[in-house]
């Protein structure tokens, strides 16, 4: 039932139960393998940490939230890129590989920029208030 030739799961997933076990799998590989996501990971929680510090309000907790999101979603997609593409090249040298796994950091790029800024936006009037006690 639903299992490859050695007894692993080749197949979809029977129920929710299943389904959420491999998604944590997943998480779970890519914070032991991605140095990145790391990362982003513990930035994400120090900038969390003074969100609640200098008490945001809703709307920046809002805006602070999709930046995160952002990042953190960008990183796990470019970590299915970087996999599908070692996957398919094995690991030789390809004009097309080299143009996904490019763009596909371009976007965690992308991504990490729009959460600076969300980030200088929030963070600046709170800092700039800060220094004026
Ligand atoms: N098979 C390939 N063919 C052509 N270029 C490649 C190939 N594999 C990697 N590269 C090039 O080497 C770069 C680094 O590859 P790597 O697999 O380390 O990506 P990376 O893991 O995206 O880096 P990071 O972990 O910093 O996101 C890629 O961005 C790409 O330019």
């Amino acid at each position: 039932m639903n299992m490859g030739l050695n007894g692993k799961q080749t197949q979809k997933n029977r129920h929710f139960g299943q389904s959420l076990r491999h998604a944590v799998q997943g998480l779970r590989a890519v914070l032991q393998a991605e140095r990145n996501f790391r990362f982003h990971l513990l930035a994400s929680l120090l900038v969390i940490a003074a969100g609640i510090w200098v008490t945001l309000s809703r709307w920046e907790w809002l805006a602070l939230c999709i930046a995160i999101f952002g990042v953190l979603q960008s990183e796990l997609l470019n970590t299915v890129v970087e996999s599908l593409v070692d996957l398919l090249t094995v690991k030789h040298y390809m004009v097309a590989a080299k143009y996904a796994k490019d763009v596909a950091a371009g976007a965690v790029l992308v991504a990490a920029v729009f959460a600076l800024v969300v980030g200088l936006l929030i963070f600046g009037p709170h800092f700039i208030d800060w220094i004026k006690r």
